[in-house]
């Protein structure tokens, strides 16, 4: 599988299915529009500072494990750091030509990569194939779970197709030699700040970042009049509409209302339940829709008032929010469109997503305990691993 003249590893089923949707569903929940046209991102860094550190805990034994693949075959054992974890989706348009991963001088310090695939070629979008230049395989199909290790350097020159529908997700680690870059260090003390001396009690609740991170157009320049909020628009693609408890449409400032309460509607019914802003919304739904499936067997009954019917001046205002958050509807589709619509599409049920809230609750704190007991041993070690607990 590789040579010396081109040294990579592809690994097949190395992800789970299941660790590849809980990473879509950390994805679509928290990702900021990324650093190059009709690319997305979710930075490590990013999850702490948006409260969001417990998100950290389903990266921990991925990241383990692979450092571990990458020293093994390329006999590096114990010499290397994790530089750079992130997820990285590619929408409509999104492609990269021939490149080694290190060519920029300040890329330098990149020795490996490894592209994990989250998603998979025509079932999740179409296009996006990854080619090497030259040596075998000249090209790798993503399929979700599915890994590709390469060096950084000229070696290995690569590129990607440009994706043509749907949305390609990664899991995208870099390894250096170099203790200067290494990730953990860097996220072990911005969690001291964020677990331990900030937040107190600590809220697993996520805070959005400033508005021009969740800003899509295609120009790139933020341009306000032409585009749309990333948040609202992945609650538009699975059929929500969100309302403010109060009505802000006068005064419409969209950094302000990032930060509000909301609630949710779909259809002509509201949700009387009040998310404290809109990236927790957002959590929520996501989750519901990673869930759903397991969900709709352990449906338990609710009461039926806590779904009401919207009025009319409600759906004018869900209209003019739109009209703020969504700026260019057709856009959205285009880069938000799902390749295959799931049936549980069809199925929603409000009382499957009442119950999705509590199983959320459940898991955020069962994540955050487990960061907030890991912490004390990442520091003294400096350096990110998987605890048993069960052992303790
Ligand atoms: O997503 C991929 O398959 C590779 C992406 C890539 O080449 C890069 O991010 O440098
Ligand atoms: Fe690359």
């Amino acid at each position: 599988m590789s040579g010396a003249q081109h040294p990579r590893l592809i690994l097949h089923q190395f992800l789970s299915p299941h660790e590849c949707k809980e990473l879509e569903f950390i994805h679509k929940s928290c990702s900021t529009v990324g650093y190059r046209p009709n690319v997305f991102s979710t930075t490590l860094t990013h999850l702490i500072a948006t409260n969001s550190a417990h998100l950290l805990m389903p990266f921990v034994p991925i990241r383990e494990r692979l450092k571990e693949k990458v020293e093994e075959f390329f006999g590096c054992e114990y010499e290397l750091f994790v530089e750079f974890t992130g997820l990285i989706s590619w929408t409509k348009g999104a492609s990269i030509g021939w490149h080694s991963d290190d060519n920029r001088p300040y890329l330098k310090q990149r020795d490996f990569a490894a592209v994990c695939y989250l998603n998979s070629y025509n079932n999740d979008f179409k296009g996006g194939l990854f080619h090497f230049q030259d040596g075998e395989p000249t090209t790798v199909v993503p399929l979700g779970g599915d890994v590709v290790i390469y060096t950084a350097d000229s070696r290995n020159i690569h590129s990607v197709d440009e994706i043509s529908d749907g949305e390609r997700l990664t899991l995208t680690l870099w390894f250096s030699r170099d203790s200067s870059h290494d990730e953990d260090a860097k996220l072990i003390n911005l969690l001291s700040e964020n677990l331990l001396h900030n937040n107190v009690p600590y809220s697993c609740l996520p805070l959005p970042a400033s508005t021009n991170m969740y800003w899509f157009s295609l120009d790139q320049a933020s341009n306000e009049q032409l585009g749309f909020d990333i948040c609202w628009a992945r609650m538009h693609v699975l059929g929500f509409d969100m309302l403010y408890s109060q009505d802000k449409s006068c005064h419409p400032n969209k950094s302000e209302l990032l930060m509000e309460p909301l609630r949710l509607a779909r259809g002509d019914k509201l949700f009387d339940q009040e998310f404290v802003n809109i990236l927790h919304a957002l959590q929520v739904v996501q989750h519901y829709w990673w869930r759903a499936s397991e969900l709709q067997t352990a449906r338990v009954k609710m009461e039926s008032s806590r779904v009401v019917e919207l009025t009319q001046l409600q759906h004018a205002r869900i209209s003019s929010l739109k009209s703020l958050f969504l700026r260019d509807q057709h856009l959205v589709e285009k880069v938000f469109s799902r390749v295959t619509c799931k049936s549980d599409q069809q199925n929603f049920d409000w009382a499957d997503f009442a119950t999705s809230i509590s199983v959320w609750e459940d898991y955020v704190s069962q994540l955050h305990k487990e960061i907030l007991m890991s912490l004390p041993d990442w520091k003294a070690l400096q350096s990110i691993f998987r605890i048993s607990f069960d052992a303790k």
